[in-house]
């Protein structure tokens, strides 16, 4: 009897519940429609996002079918829901241009989650908003000049080194290009970030390699965490979610403290962004917290979105033998210049190859889907509708640069796109790699710097050509926030 009553009212409580949420749903849902905003039509709980657990593309491919759609029907702009939050998304480039550039004001932050108590690492120019973003920005600024790249050139050639000298051995047998790219990434990363000599190449797995792949591991667990922080940040703080495992922290706190011990006790000064970060803790204008979490920041936002681009450039270039040639003549042609040797000047001078790696993030933009946050509120231009502050907003990258009005063929690989006449009569916000606006990447100079010397060395002495274990054509990862094929790329490497 009482097992009975007990479950029944069990049974009240779930079905109570589940009336509550489709209400809360169906009355979430009327959002955009109230501020006659178009969008697609939501569905229950999702909204306008895929089932998680039952994907049939990538986030990403998914807002491409939504722009196309909205696209179609000739509007400028639309409103979705990701799960039921409602999201903002220009899809005329001169709105995406308000948002990015000339309203600027109105979206400075991303909106994403950080907690100063928990997470120290996750205070970073990634995520900061407001005032404390825009110091933030100020202070780092000066790190990324293209003096300051001059002086870190040498270790990056020193990286390159490493890579073409193991390329001896890796070349025997089918190269997994994504692994080749990622270990001279880590090492320059690691090198120019931590002053770490990370000897990826020779240590197959070293602990910083480790962390680096745990910090960027995408598990369900995680996945809920953002999802949570991102949605309820304000609860997120009060209840101390971190967003990073706390043995990445410390294994990359430890490294900055050990570092600046090290070179404080041996009056040790190298030419890298640490040594920079260093500068502005003496200064006071940093804590030892701070200069952590911007070396992780540096790390995290520089490694993957480099390595990625250099392997997709090696995957095109090798299904591409005639572009593959016409870049290596340059590159031979600049080296031989040089007496064989590679200039921080000359790079400038490889155009060709600029216009492949620009062409490469045009087709696998590492980061498809740039994020906003309504800052105050705002009105859309040419209408009387009503952004309110907190609004999130959605840059579609990945579905501009594969737009067919703006790239003809769109996923035809052509880096002519990129020479200065067809560049021209393009809408300069139809091209995102690296954003756009005062929060443009701010590592951009970097990033091209050590992509242009990896692909430049790989490909004076090696032909890349795919071998028969790649599946063409390639599918991306369903499951990461960035772009990224999925599995490996296996390249043979023939030395010329
Ligand atoms: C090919 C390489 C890279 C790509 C494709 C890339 C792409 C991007 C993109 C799309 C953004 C967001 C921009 C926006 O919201 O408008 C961004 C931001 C950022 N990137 Fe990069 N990035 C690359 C390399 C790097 C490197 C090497 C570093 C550091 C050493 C770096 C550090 C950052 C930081 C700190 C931000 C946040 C800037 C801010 O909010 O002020 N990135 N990056």
């Amino acid at each position: 009897m009482i097992l009975s009553i007990l479950t029944s009212s069990i049974f009240i409580n779930i079905y109570l519940a589940v009336i509550i949420l489709i209400l809360y749903c169906k009355w979430r849902f009327t959002y955009w429609q109230n501020k006659k905003v178009p969008g697609p039509k939501p569905r229950l709980i999702l909204g306008n996002s895929q089932n998680p657990f039952a994907r049939a593309s990538t986030p990403y491919e998914h807002v491409k079918h939504i722009y196309d759609q909205m696209k179609a029907q000739k509007h400028d702009f639309c409103g979705i829901y990701v799960f039921t939050q409602p999201s903002y998304m220009p899809i005329n480039p001169e709105y995406v241009k308000d948002i990015m550039l000339k309203d600027f004001s109105n979206f400075v932050d991303r909106g994403m989650y950080y907690n100063e108590k928990t997470d120290p690492l996750s205070v970073h120019l990634l995520s900061l908003g407001g005032q404390r973003w825009k110091n933030l920005r100020a202070k780092l600024t000066p790190t990324f000049t293209s003096g300051k790249m001059k002086t870190m050139f040498g270790t990056l050639i020193n990286c390159g080194n490493q890579m073409v000298e193991s390329m001896r051995k890796l070349s025997e047998k089918p190269l997994d290009i994504k692994d080749v790219c990622a270990c001279y990434t880590t090492d320059v990363i690691g090198s120019c970030a931590f002053g770490l000599d990370c000897n990826s190449f020779a240590e197959s797995e070293s602990e910083f390699r480790k962390f680096g792949k745990k910090a960027f591991a995408i598990s369900a667990q995680n996945v809920a965490r953002i999802v949570f922080c991102s949605s309820f940040g304000n609860l997120a703080k009060k209840l101390g979610v971190r967003l990073i495992d706390p043995d990445v922290s410390e294994f990359f706190i430890n490294i900055v403290n050990a570092t600046l011990k090290y070179r404080q006790e041996n009056k040790i000064e190298r030419n890298d962004f640490l040594q920079l970060l260093i500068g502005l803790k003496e200064n006071n204008e940093l804590t030892t917290e701070e200069v952590a979490a911007q070396a992780f920041i540096f790390f995290l936002a520089g490694f993957e979105t480099s390595s990625t681009t250099m392997s997709s450039c090696l995957l095109e270039l090798a299904q591409n033998q005639d572009i593959q040639d016409k870049v290596r003549e340059e590159v031979v042609q600049i080296f031989s210049k040089n007496d064989g040797k590679l200039m921080y000047d000359s790079l400038m001078d490889m155009k060709y190859l600029g216009h492949t790696i620009a062409e490469t993030l045009r087709l696998y933009p590492t980061i498809p889907l740039i994020q906003r946050q309504c800052t105050t509120d705002y009105t859309i231009r040419n209408t009387d509708i009503r952004l309110e502050k907190g609004t999130r907003v959605l840059l579609p990258t990945y579905a501009l640069h594969r737009d067919p009005e703006y790239y003809p063929d769109p996923n035809k690989f052509d880096p002519d796109r990129f020479n200065d006449e067809a560049k021209s009569k393009r809408h300069p916000f139809v091209y995102l790699p690296f954003g756009e606006g005062p929060r443009v990447c701010i590592g951009e100079r970097f990033g091209l710097m050590q992509v242009k010397i990896g692909l430049a060395m790989l490909l004076k002495d090696y032909k890349f050509v795919i071998n028969p274990k790649t599946k063409l054509p390639v599918e991306f990862d369903k499951n990461g926030f960035l772009l990224s094929v999925k599995g490996s790329i296996w390249l043979d490497a023939i030395k010329l």
